[in-house]
């Protein structure tokens, strides 16, 4: 298994998810973070507006999923992420040992 982590500008949250339940993803979460890539914020606009703060505001999209969807996945978001300006954000991928489905006790892929 493999977390997929995403962090993305917040307007295109939408455009991500739809994404990826059509793909047939599972589960996802979802947090509003803040951060910053090379430019360390400083010449980025948000809604709009020029931001000169460090830390911008992102959403991080974070999907568990099978070694054989990461691909996939991956795929998609980038597509829908993608505004071709800077900022887009950035996507890391990384392993998990363990899943385990609380209700029922499942674990490994099939709890996923
Ligand atoms: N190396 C990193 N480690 C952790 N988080 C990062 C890293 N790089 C970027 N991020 C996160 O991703 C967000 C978006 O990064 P961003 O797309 O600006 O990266 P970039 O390398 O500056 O690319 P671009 O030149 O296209 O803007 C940052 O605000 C930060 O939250
Ligand atoms: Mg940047």
């Amino acid at each position: 298994m493999k977390k997929v982590e995403a962090i993305i500008k917040p307007f295109k949250l939408d455009d991500v998810k739809e994404r990826l339940t059509d793909l047939g993803i599972k589960g996802m979460t979802v947090t509003e973070v803040r951060g910053f890539g090379r430019q360390k914020g400083h010449t980025e606009i948000y809604r709009g507006a020029e931001y000169v703060v460090d830390f911008l505001p992102k959403i991080k999209v974070e999907v568990v999923v099978g070694d054989d969807r990461v691909g996939e996945v991956v795929e998609a978001i980038c597509e829908a992420a993608r505004t071709g300006k800077i900022g887009d954000g950035k996507v890391f991928v990384v392993p998990v040992e363990e899943c385990i489905r609380i209700r029922t006790g499942e674990r490994g892929e099939q709890a996923v």
